[in-house]
């Protein structure tokens, strides 16, 4: 067994944590393995989660081992992924590591998370969550509404495609893929007059400066769980529970229970534009949701406020009342 003190029974003795937990179940000198994709993004959130449980149980780096995981979705760079088709093109892999016990929590995007995980896993903590707001990197004028009629703005996302042909059906939108680098790099080589990208993600990255403008909340509204990292594990793992415990953020959980409630009952799949973002005041939670018409000709809204502990009926509830908008044609020419 890995352990971080070595098998020497005089150093591999129990640690005491700050806020510790002390069941027998936990073995407190094995290695605490992290799992995660490879792009620099990824990376980042795989250390600020590991920076948090060092902090919340007292415990060194060498605790800690951050196992990189290759999938499907960093792989495929030539083609849109709405065309690679299936779900989880970000986390296949990292599940099968999980269930084989060769990770112990895995670390991702809730965005980019389906709705339904395999039997057997489960989303156990969100972490606080950073502004979910969208940001538009300019490099011929700095907001998306000064550009000039014909410019080209590169997004991968079909819910930004759409908010940008909504509010400037003028602009020339393509697809543009690759990871966070890459696509500053094709901006700077002038491939594109702007791009989108999550503020989040350009935060985390040490970016945010390359950000021309932050996007208003109710002219483009997020994809569910943007800004927000969620750690998976498996169902019943009480060291992984334990350890996850203390650093999962509550009001984030109750937002994010909604979002996903949202895209669960309208059943997301890459083809569909659908924003949704909820917020939580004091006892209660504010949801707003939306849903396009890949052209961004055609949307429709819904937003309610309800009780946090019915976080999840509310975004179902939100769910139906934008299909019953909608009506059932408005899915059939894109799901
Ligand atoms: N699909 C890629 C992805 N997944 C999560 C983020 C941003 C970080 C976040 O939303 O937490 C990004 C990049 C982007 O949209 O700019």
């Amino acid at each position: 067994m890995d352990t971080w003190l070595g098998n020497d029974t005089e150093s591999a003795r129990p640690i005491r944590t700050g806020r510790g937990y002390h069941g027998p179940h936990i073995m407190q000198t094995e290695l605490f393995r992290i799992g995660t994709r490879g792009s620099a993004l990824a990376l980042a959130q795989a250390h600020e989660t590991r920076s948090l449980l060092m902090q919340a149980h007292g415990l060194p780096e060498e605790a800690f081992a951050i196992e990189i995981i290759s999938v499907t979705g960093d792989r495929i760079q030539d083609r849109p992924l709405s065309e690679a088709g299936g779900k989880g093109l970000f986390t296949k892999e990292i599940e099968e590591a999980l269930l084989e016990r060769r990770i112990d929590i895995a670390v991702h995007s809730s965005k980019d998370m389906p709705t339904r995980l395999p039997p057997g896993l489960e989303l156990s903590a969100f972490l606080e969550r950073e502004d979910p707001r969208d940001a538009f990197i300019g490099r011929t004028a700095p907001t998306l509404k000064g550009l000039p009629s014909g410019a080209v703005v590169g997004s991968s996302s079909l819910r930004r495609q759409a908010l940008i042909r909504r509010m400037r059906p003028d602009l020339d939108v393509v697809t543009f893929r690759g990871n966070v680098q890459t696509r500053l790099r094709k901006l700077a080589e002038g491939q594109v007059d702007g791009t989108m990208l999550a503020n989040a993600g350009l935060r985390r990255l040490g970016l945010a400066h390359e950000i021309t403008q932050l996007l208003p909340l109710d002219e483009f509204p997020p994809a569910p769980g943007q800004g927000a990292i969620c750690v998976e594990q498996r169902s019943g793992d009480l060291r992984a529970a334990a350890m996850l415990e203390p650093i999962s953020h509550r009001e984030t959980a109750t937002a994010l229970a909604c979002e996903r409630a949202f895209l669960g009952a309208l059943d997301g799949s890459c083809r569909t534009p659908i924003a949704g973002y909820a917020r939580i005041e004091g006892d209660r939670i504010l949801f707003s949701g939306l849903i396009l018409t890949p052209d961004g000709t055609k949307s429709h809204d819904v937003a309610l406020d309800g009780y946090a502990l019915e976080a999840e009926a509310l975004g179902q509830e939100a769910a139906r009342i934008v299909r019953a908008k909608a009506g059932e044609e408005f899915f059939d020419g894109w799901a």
